[in-house]
């Protein structure tokens, strides 16, 4: 356990380590001058040059302890920064199955990437800088004041930390339940936040609300439970290990002036000095559940990273940023399926087709309900895993194809704010004249058919705009990303046959620069495509042009 929190110890631990222990020195350097000082003076001579040399050293250990307690502070930030990109990267790589909570995702994104930056940066870099203390002040001891005095306090300060550290553990279960009652109360809330509207429509406030409270209680009963140990743990660390750290070198230093083998000034240095050795004990016990809390909370997000995969390079952010390798070099790429398989959930429901999606042809795929259509959509999109898929004639994994494919949910996923805001999604420096060009490719006249144009409010639930308008911006988000395909699951299945018309024109336009593969059960509609895929139960039941697959009566 020692070796893997000594692992954890970031960089600005080991900074920590080095004023640490040149404070360390300077104190124990202070105490040995002013034990030379008290010498002096008992022996009659002038002490003056001690006491400035005492004040000197006093002053910069000063120094170096303020450093001390700037260091965390500045580090926190950084390892919130670097842990929360980690863990949304990982949120973003996630397959679309899976079934983790939101509130939760979030939970972990947020309160325990912070716990797991505090706990780095505050509690195991000082841990660490307060263990090298009593070191340097043992050292000083065996060379200035005496090796046996040293000996017996290394044997006392070396085991204290396991009797605390034992100790603590006893009072560990009550930490580990506070965690537990304040992680399900904030996946609840978020939880409650993310359902309100269904949940009003159900007239399910009351219970919710009684719900809420009832574990808001829970939580404040688990804090003041967790306050109370914690004064005891800080009460018996301090008294326990304090006093007999300072009665030990008390006794040792009475022994030593009057046994002759110490001067009086070193009697006194060895009482001062004892006081330092209590550092570590005394950085445990007052940041213990710090400790406690942040380990915990780390290895839920390291498991969570390491379920993911190892974190590249961020290729949402390369791709929003239209980076050097978002996007295949073909403008059309084609995609080519040779015996894919698709797994979701410990189920298989599309199981070894081969399938041709040539360059810039728009492509339906029909079939019955549980055919597998959404799941291939989501295949080819790099949402779920899958074998077998090629892009422009190379094997490509989840993560090439979702940098090659922009995919259009059934219901368009709009976010509150302002059209010209959902559209910056997909390309931040896109300019006014390129988001109006790709609304009005995707069917949308923005000056005439929004009220205020790219500044009209979207609002939540897309609500602001008509629901064939919200599925037209996000077929327009999808061609700003300038991804070289366009996978639609579904898009006019909630329109009016005007909307849908309109849709169904712009992805016959989109052709001109991407590749266009519609899920639809309206067999009309597959009519007006280049090729057709019928799937049933998982396989290709027949593929080619309309004529070829769909009956007279089914094309009509
Ligand atoms: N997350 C999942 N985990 C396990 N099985 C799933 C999951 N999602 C879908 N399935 C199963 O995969 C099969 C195909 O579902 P899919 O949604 O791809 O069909 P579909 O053709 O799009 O149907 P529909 O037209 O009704 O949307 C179904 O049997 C479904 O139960």
């Amino acid at each position: 356990m020692v070796l893997r929190m000594l692992r954890d110890v970031p960089a600005s631990g080991w900074i920590l380590v080095v004023f640490s222990a040149l404070r360390a020195g300077l104190l124990a350097a202070t105490a040995v001058t002013i034990a030379r000082g008290i010498d002096l003076v008992t022996s009659g001579g002038a002490a003056g040059g001690a006491w400035v040399t005492a004040l000197i050293l006093l002053a910069a250990a000063g120094l170096a302890a303020g450093v001390e307690t700037w260091i965390p502070a500045l580090a926190q930030p950084a390892e919130e920064r670097r842990w929360r990109s980690r863990t949304a990267r990982r949120s973003l790589d996630d397959s679309i199955d899976s079934e983790e909570a939101a509130g939760e995702r979030i939970a972990r994104s947020s309160e325990e990437v912070e716990r797991y930056a505090h706990y780095r940066a505050s509690f195991l870099g000082p841990l660490a800088a307060g263990a090298i203390v009593p070191l340097v002040v043992l050292i000083v001891i065996a060379a200035c004041v005496s090796w046996g005095a040293s000996l017996i306090l290394a044997v006392g300060t070396a085991l204290a930390p396991v009797l605390v550290a034992a100790f603590l553990s006893r009072v560990r279960s009550s930490s580990g339940r506070y965690r537990a009652v304040s992680g399900r109360l904030t996946a609840s809330f978020l939880e409650t936040m993310r359902v309100r509207h269904t949940m009003r429509m159900l007239g399910g406030e009351a219970v919710r609300r009684a719900s809420l409270a009832r574990q808001a209680r829970a939580l404040r009963d688990e804090v003041m439970a967790l306050l109370r140990r914690n004064q005891l743990v800080i009460l018996i660390t301090d008294a326990v290990f304090g006093i007999l750290a300072l009665a030990a070198a008390a006794v040792i230093a009475v022994w030593g002036v009057s046994g002759g083998w110490l001067t009086p000034g070193l009697g006194v240095a060895l009482v001062l000095l004892s006081a330092l050795l209590r550092e570590p004990v005394d950085r445990l016990g007052r940041s213990f559940y710090v400790g406690l809390a942040g380990r915990a909370a780390g290895e839920r997000v390291l498991a969570a990273l390491r379920e993911g995969g190892p974190a590249g390079a961020d290729p949402v952010d390369a791709r929003v940023r239209g980076g050097a390798d978002a996007a295949p070099s073909a403008p059309r790429a084609a995609l080519e399926l040779r015996g894919t398989t698709i797994a979701r959930g410990g189920a298989t429901p599309v199981r070894g087709i081969d399938l041709d999606i040539p360059a810039g042809s728009l492509n339906a795929i029909i079939g019955t309900s549980g055919a597998g259509k959404s799941s291939l959509a989501l295949a080819l999109s790099g949402l779920v895993p899958a074998t077998g898929i090629l892009l422009d004639g190379a094997p490509a994994a989840a993560e090439r194809l979702r940098a090659a494919v922009a995919y259009v949910p059934q219901r368009a996923v709009l976010f509150p704010g302002t059209v010209r805001e959902n559209l910056a999604l997909a390309r931040r420096d896109a300019t006014d004249e390129e988001m109006r060009r790709a609304l009005e490719r995707a069917g949308l006249a923005p000056d005439q058919e929004l009220p205020s144009g790219l500044e009209t409010v979207v609002g939540e639930h897309a609500a602001g705009v008509s629901g064939g308008q919200a599925q037209r911006i996000s077929i327009a988000r999808a061609l700003l990303t300038r991804r070289p395909i366009l996978v639609a699951d579904e898009a006019t299945a909630h329109l009016d046959p005007a909307s849908s018309a309109r849709v169904l024109s712009a992805l016959r336009a989109a052709t001109a620069e991407h590749t266009v593969v519609m899920i639809t059960h309206r067999l009309d509609e597959a009519a007006l495509a280049d090729r057709v895929v019928r799937l049933e139960k998982g396989r290709v039941a027949s593929q080619g042009a309309p004529a070829e697959v769909l009956t007279t009566e089914e094309a009509r």
